[in-house]
């Protein structure tokens, strides 16, 4: 009698056969995810803030995702309005306060002095539609930003709540989180009261006036110009220039930002953004982390299966201060961060790459604010954007205690022309380490 194999009977009618082929189906979803993922190269831009990690994913966008959307263009439009009109008022204010003579203060000068009152008197947040401009972290960031009442300041500032998340929850100092509306609403109308409008004085002029205004400033007050010299004194939208040279468009309620507009623009990240690309076969998952000091705490939750690191560093900033701390240098803040993330445990075996971004600031700024000054061992030619690169450009990497190398890309992150070819140098190299780490190359 041959013996044949017995295979095991299934009971079919048994309901513990149903719920274990349903296991069986959920774990071989969750392995092949986990599979995907460990193929996808997860790209991680750290940096701190304002040095330009979002302006790089925008130019992935453009690149790989065909830019942005009408809502993006649309809520831009509001955002730079705002910034453009605060930041002429800010001109004005802190010229003052700097001691610079302002031809606009001077009252026989008599239509200057005309421009500067109707811009002072606009109150921009009566002309926009916050809730389009961002809803509650916008006004948040509004009035941290630009708000001369140290009442509202301070009330943010020692609110011990950060909102993050796209509703604009709060993260308590606990680390629970506050969804909730109603005390969240009363507490922006409450801060709005400080700084806001009564809506009389803004409805005298119409937004084309203003632009007029600002625009006759800008190019007929060179107390405004040499106060615009001296922002590194004080916090400034980086991209004021150009939105004042456009304000005439940025006024109109039917502009649709352009994709120039929208890298030259700024919406702080708030948390951790993760956007998808598909490049040349690979998958792309780019993590984009706010920089500001009460961002960082969440970084760590990234870390994790990180393919590599891009490092975004503002070289133009050497001379400014931070924006959560005028105390402190913007480029000491960037190099303790380099270091640490540098030299990282969990980064060592992964490739760094360092972006020297806003190289085009930096080259009008070497002319009339000398590099010794904030670094005293600086010992390169006086105004010469070359050696003072490559000055920082070595400070950077003296602090690389790994063996491995870090890729050093000299950028100008609104450039689109350009960031092309850094950015499809770093992917090139990014999938080629991938594959060699799997085996396929
Ligand atoms: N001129 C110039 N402006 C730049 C460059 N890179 C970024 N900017 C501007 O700098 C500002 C800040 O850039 P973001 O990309 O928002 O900075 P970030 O690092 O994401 O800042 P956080 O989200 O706060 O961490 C924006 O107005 C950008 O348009 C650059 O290379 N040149
Ligand atoms: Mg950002």
């Amino acid at each position: 009698m041959g013996c044949t194999a017995s295979t095991p009977v299934m009971d079919t009618t048994d309901t513990d056969y149903y719920e274990k082929q349903q296991n069986n189906e959920v774990e071989k979803m969750l392995l092949q995810h986990h599979q995907q993922d460990k193929n996808r190269v997860k790209m991680l831009l750290l940096g701190a803030g304002e040095s330009g990690k979002s302006t790089v994913l925008k130019q992935m966008r453009v690149l790989h995702k065909g830019g942005f959307t009408l809502q993006e263009r649309v809520q831009y439009g509001h955002i730079i309005w705002a910034d453009t009109v605060s930041s002429m008022q800010k001109l004005i204010i802190k010229g003052r306060e700097l001691g610079v003579r302002l031809d606009c203060d001077d009252a026989s000068n008599r239509e200057l002095f005309a421009e500067k009152q109707k811009v002072l008197d606009y109150k921009a947040l009566d002309d926009i539609d916050p809730l389009a401009a961002g809803g509650a972290n916008f006004l948040r960031d509004y009035v941290l930003k630009y708000t001369q009442d140290d009442r509202a300041r301070h009330k943010i500032m020692n609110s011990g709540n950060e909102p993050n998340g796209a509703n604009g929850g709060w993260e308590n100092p606990d680390g629970s989180r506050y969804e909730g509306n109603e005390s969240e609403d009363e507490m922006m109308r409450g801060l709005l009261e400080d700084v806001a409008p009564t809506g009389e004085q803004s409805k005298k002029y119409t937004k084309t006036e203003i632009a007029a205004a600002i625009q006759k400033l800008w190019k007929d007050d060179s107390g405004v110009y040499a106060c615009f010299s001296k922002s590194n004194h004080f916090h400034l939208e980086g991209s004021a220039p150009y939105f004042f040279e456009k304000a005439h468009l940025f006024a109109q309620d039917d502009y649709v930002c352009t994709d120039e507009d929208i890298l030259k623009g700024r919406i702080k990240t708030v948390g951790i953004t993760e956007t998808n690309f598909n490049i040349d076969n690979t998958k792309f998952k780019i993590l984009d982390a706010g920089g500001q000091r009460s961002e960082r705490k969440k970084w760590i939750h990234c870390f994790d299966d990180i393919t590599c690191v891009v490092f975004v560093a503002a070289v133009s900033e050497y001379d400014e201060t931070l924006m959560e701390d005028d105390r402190f240098n913007r480029m000491h803040e960037s190099i303790m961060l380099f270091d640490s993330l540098c030299n990282y445990k969990k980064f060592l075996n992964k490739p760094f790459i360092l972006f020297l971004n806003k190289v085009d600031l930096m080259k009008d700024k070497v002319r009339r604010s000398p590099v010794r000054k904030y670094f005293p061992d600086y010992n390169g030619k006086t105004n010469d954007v070359e050696d003072a690169l490559k000055y920082f450009e070595n400070l950077f990497l003296s602090i690389n205690r790994s063996n491995r190398p870090i890729y050093v890309h000299r950028t100008c992150a609104t450039d689109t022309q350009s960031m092309k070819f850094v950015l499809t140098a770093v992917t090139d190299m990014v999938i080629q380490e991938s594959l060699k780490k799997s085996g396929l190359f």
